[in-house]
């Protein structure tokens, strides 16, 4: 089987904080439609790593590329505006809003009619918000949420607007998306259709990179899997390779057996 071509390119990635080497020298790379996983015990640099990767903080040494194009020096909006999207690990919804309205913000957060043209009703506003309804409804339905469309954001369960948190991401089309420990709070069965869900939104051809605390998760989801122990890059390969690797047990000893 030949590799997939390159999406995400990390290299000789380094972030200081004062004297704090959070992390060192981090050279991993993602390929178009792979799901990869970023795992480490806690401080080990993984979110410091989702930062650089989505512009919320600039590398001390290093580049990172998506597709070919430098992402230093860019800013988030900008990073995201080439289709790599993140989530954050607290899901900030509406509350006060149903699902499905807050998908419509999302939405039109990114729509292309004028303020001016919706209020005045012109036809290509009127077709443009028939459209977004439409998208709407398929993103509630995609993330499986359709049975709470029109309840309050608020009322959700913890794992329900995390849900909400990867439809908004989907509403913004990205090419590649980026979890940001999606699964915390999520009970096992909602973890296991997440699982499903992950698999699907990859199959639509999204690259995926997440950073996730559940390792039976992590275990069943990734492709690849790169483990972070105080900065560096420890081990990186399938699954089975991690699990059975004894840099990697070494690592977790004394974490405990499931937060990893
Ligand atoms: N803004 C900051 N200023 C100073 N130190 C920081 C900052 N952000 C992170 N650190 C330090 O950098 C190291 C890596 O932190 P990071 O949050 O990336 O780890 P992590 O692997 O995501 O941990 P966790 O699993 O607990 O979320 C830690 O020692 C942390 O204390």
């Amino acid at each position: 089987m030949t590799a997939p071509a390159t999406a995400l390119r990390v290299e000789k990635v380094a972030v200081h904080f004062g004297g704090l080497v959070a992390l060192s020298d981090m050279n991993f790379t993602v390929g178009e439609g792979e799901i990869v996983s970023l795992i480490g015990p806690n401080g080990a640099g993984k979110t410091t790593a989702f930062n650089v990767v989505t512009g919320f903080l600039d590398p001390t040494h290093g580049a990172v590329s998506y597709r070919g194009t430098a992402l230093n020096g860019l800013k988030p909006h900008q990073i995201a505006g080439l289709g790599l999207i993140r989530t954050f690990q607290r899901t900030s919804v509406f509350p006060n809003d149903t699902v499905y309205d807050n998908l419509l913000v999302g939405l039109h957060r990114q729509g292309r009619v004028s303020l001016l043209e919706a209020i005045l009703g012109l036809p290509r506003a009127r077709s443009s918000q028939r459209r977004l309804r439409e998208r709407a409804s398929e993103l509630v339905e995609w993330v499986g949420l359709e049975r709470r469309a029109h309840d309050l954001a608020g009322s959700l369960s913890y794992g329900e607007q995390r849900l909400v948190g990867v439809a908004l991401a989907l509403a913004a089309e990205p090419s590649m998306l980026l979890l940001d420990e999606p699964v915390s709070g999520m009970n096992a069965s909602e973890t296991h259709t997440f699982v499903q869900l992950v698999r699907n939104i990859r199959d639509r051809g999204v690259t995926i990179l997440l950073v996730e605390h559940d390792m039976p998760m992590v275990m069943s989801v990734s492709d690849r899997i790169v483990v972070l122990n105080y900065g560096r890059i420890i081990a990186e390969g399938s699954p089975d390779v991690i699990r059975n690797d004894p840099a990697v047990i070494e690592a977790y000893l004394g974490q405990g057996a499931t937060r990893a």
